[in-house]
């Protein structure tokens, strides 16, 4: 038809220049990156440093011009009163002195009648255009008309932007999540942009959204508080591996890069937890008691002698003696510094010296007349000094409060759990072996207890620092000369060429040192990664219901401003440390001061595989309401009983296979070996490729994810196989955009 083409290529000519202006940029930035870096080894620290910054500057622009590769404008909105912008996953401007806008960035105030306007509230709109792109080609565009008296038509419209959500909802999966930008539903927008600042709780059934939402306020926030967040980073926690790997190309494909994605076990720098604990080691483990049993423990670490056994410490001078009243006494006092044990341990240590050095002295210097002591100052200061020089002295004060790690620390704690009932002791007693995800918020909780004394580094650190104030001064001295010389040379130095500020006038060697040293090559993010005690920007937890309350403890540490969001679905708790309620949850750090909002559609599952997957719930709670699917396929899920699951399955998986999409088989653990065998093409273990056209996987491991079609292996097994089953099932069955298919076990 005449009249729709003409449109098309309208939009295909703008979308053509917009491509251009980005290859300009792109280009652009490239070069400058290239000659940036060509400078390396040239120039004084001043010069490295800004190469540094500027490399940093262009790379991140980089990352935002690639990332609007594809789908770089997808929609456009033509207001009342004339304006009319165009929508896109970055901003970009026209190289002209106004810097007149080409694209809108979707998250900027002026896009938001795209997501919110509606015929009854169309906010100024007159048009609302979706334009549809396959690499730079304009391939559709679907219009609404908001403003009823506008009777012009292009040929493109449709009812609503139903159709353009439906066609992504029903396109084929890749095995990796993609941004949502073109199709954001008015009650999602309303969560990305909350402008509130605390701790933001989304909660909803599968699929309704809440992993894009999250990733999409994510990113949100990133444009919106760019100076805070950019230099504290983002956290974003999710479940497993895989589910990170699922979603790790959102952000990206969004263009921002200042997010760490990691899981709870991967939150103590240095360790990798690769170990598992069983369903009843990994609920003790969550529990809030054992930050109290920790304490104790620490504190178990602080002794004194026995009452009728002091130390004995052979010194040249005579025996030194540590009793138990000397030892209480430094113990009370280092105590009460209310320190970490390991910080507060220098004030243990200098009081036993002290006592040590005194008891010396008494025995030394005694007047045997009973008159002042003999020693003047200078004797008792050497005393002490040779008290404190003593190796033997240090082993025996090293015995009653040892400076201790906190790897080594829990090893030890967990090879003898004490101050917990003995079933929880005998729960997760444990001689040696990796560290498990539930140990990662011990060793946090530990380091929190032990505290770093980190004096003697600090000392290194300071002579360093003034290692470099001296080479700054030398920089600087040499720049002051030739400042002299050159301007010598031109004749310039007159009364003007005072005013000429040199790095001399403006930096002193101590500010230009600590410039230098500011110039780490790594990103916010990567220096997060490597560091305990980051107080992230924001933090993002996906499935928060699995969490426990020792993970808690540990983010909330992150997390010093509270500035969070989380969410989660109780209903698919399956962590048996799993807190399972918000309230539980949040009222120790932040008492009711949170918000709480519900998502109540659901995109991913038809109603036909919901309807299914509700009937397991409603048999332990008959009232259980599901989110509503927002399509159905009239495809009904199809459920087969047979006394080999497994040839089952593996011929289910050759009549289901498709030529495009991606299908999951989900089956109890203990299945998975077999099934592996009998589908040798299928990606399976750690961190499965969910790229590859199958893919298996046990119910914790298919959290969060979807797939085309899912096939559900034994789901009386997955039932049973733990302590929260039946939400491992319901897991299971709400995974698939189209099909699925249940085989039983006769
Ligand atoms: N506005 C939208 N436009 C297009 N697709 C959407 C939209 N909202 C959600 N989806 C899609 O719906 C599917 C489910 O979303 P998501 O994974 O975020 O749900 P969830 O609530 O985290 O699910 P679960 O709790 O089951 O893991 C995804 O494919 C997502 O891209």
């Amino acid at each position: 038809m005449e009249l729709s083409t003409e449109p098309i290529r309208e939009e295909q000519k703008f979308i053509t220049s917009l491509y251009a202006r980005l290859d300009d940029l792109r280009d652009r930035a490239e070069a400058a990156v290239g000659a940036a870096l060509g400078t390396t080894g040239t120039g004084s620290a001043q010069s490295r440093l800004e190469r540094d910054i500027m490399v940093a500057e262009q790379s991140g622009l980089l990352a935002a011009f690639n990332a609007g590769e594809t789908g770089l404008c997808f929609g456009r909105l033509v207001f009342r009163d004339g304006a009319d912008h165009h929508i896109g996953r970055i901003g970009l401007r026209e190289d002209d002195p106004r810097r007149t806008p080409l694209v809108v960035d979707w998250r900027a105030e002026v896009a938001r009648p795209f997501y919110l306007a509606t015929g009854h509230e169309p906010m100024g709109l007159s048009r609302r255009r979706h334009i549809t792109t396959k690499g730079r080609e304009v391939v559709s565009l679907h219009d609404e008309v908001l403003d009823l008296a506008d009777r012009s038509r292009s040929g493109h419209e449709g009812r609503d932007a139903d159709e353009v959500l439906l066609a992504a909802l029903d396109a084929a999966r890749t095995g990796r999540m993609h941004d949502i930008v073109q199709t954001i539903q008015a009650e999602q927008d309303a969560i990305i942009r909350s402008p509130h600042r605390g701790v933001l709780v989304v909660e909803g059934g599968p699929g309704t959204g809440k992993t894009a939402v999250a990733l999409h306020r994510a990113a949100y926030l990133l444009y919106a508080h760019r100076e805070q967040l950019a230099r504290r980073a983002v956290l974003i926690v999710g479940p497993n591996p895989a589910f990170l790997g699922y979603i790790g190309n959102v952000l990206p494909s969004l263009g921002e890069t200042g997010v760490l994605l990691a899981t709870p076990g991967e939150l103590y720098p240095g360790v990798r937890a690769t170990g598992t604990d069983t369903p009843r080691a990994a609920a003790v483990k969550g529990d809030v008691r054992m930050a109290a049993a920790l304490a104790g423990a620490v504190r178990d670490r602080q002794q004194v002698p026995g009452r009728d056994a002091p130390l004995v410490v052979p010194h040249e001078d005579g025996d030194l003696v540590i009793d138990r009243d000397m030892a209480l006494e430094a113990r009370h006092r280092a105590r009460e510094t209310a320190l970490p044990h390991n910080l507060a341990r220098p004030s243990f240590v200098f009081r036993i010296l002290d006592a040590l050095a005194e008891q010396l002295a008494d025995r030394i210097g005694a007047d045997p007349y009973g008159g002042p002591n003999f020693l003047g100052p200078d004797d008792i200061a050497l005393l002490a000094k040779g008290v404190a020089a003593n190796p033997d002295v240090h082993a025996a004060v090293d015995g009653l409060w040892p400076e201790l790690t906190p790897e080594d620390f829990l090893a030890d704690y967990l090879a003898d759990p004490t101050h917990l009932p003995e079933e929880d002791a005998a729960a997760i007693r444990r001689d040696g072996g990796a560290w498990t995800p539930g140990d990662v918020a011990l060793l946090d909780e530990a380091a929190e207890l032990l505290g770093h004394d980190d004096s003697a580094a600090r000392a290194a650190q300071e002579a360093e620092r003034q290692r470099q104030v001296q080479y700054a001064q030398g920089v600087l001295d040499v720049s002051f000369a030739s400042r002299t010389y050159e301007f010598e040379d031109k004749e310039e130095l007159d009364e003007d060429a005072s005013e000429v500020l040199s790095a001399h006038d403006i930096i002193d060697a101590e500010r230009f040192a600590e410039r230098h040293e500011e110039a780490d090559h790594r990103t916010a993010a990567e220096r997060a990664a490597a560091d305990r005690t980051w107080a992230f920007g924001h933090i993002i937890v996906d499935e928060a219901q699995e969490l426990s309350a020792m993970q808690w403890r540990l983010l909330m540490r992150r997390s010093p401003t509270r500035s969070m969001t989380l969410v989660g679905d109780p209903a698919q708790t399956g962590d048996p440390a799993g807190v399972g309620s918000w309230e539980a949850i949040l009222a120790p750090y932040v008492e009711d001061r949170w918000q709480h909002v519900r998502l109540g559609v659901n995109y991913r599952t038809p109603a036909e595989i919901m309807a299914v997957a509700a009937a397991v719930r409603r048999e332990d709670d008959p009232a259980f309401e599901p989110p509503g699917s927002v399509r159905s396929t009239g495809v009904e899920p199809w459920d087969r009983t047979t006394a080999d699951p497994v040839g089952a399955t593996a011929e289910a998986v050759l009549a289901e296979a498709r030529a495009e999409g991606r299908l999951a088989v989900i089956a109890p653990a203990e299945l998975l070996p077999a099934l592996a065998a009998a589908l040798p093409d299928a990606s399976h273990g750690e961190q499965p490729d969910l790229s590859r056209p199958v893919v298996l996987l046990d119910p914790r491991q298919a959290k969060g994810l979807e797939f085309d079609t899912v096939l559900v292996v034994d789901p009386d097994g997955i039932r049973a196989g733990a302590p929260h089953g039946t939400n491992d099932l319901y897991v299971a069955l709400t995974r698939a955009t189209q099909r699925l298919g249940i085989v039983r076990r006769a």
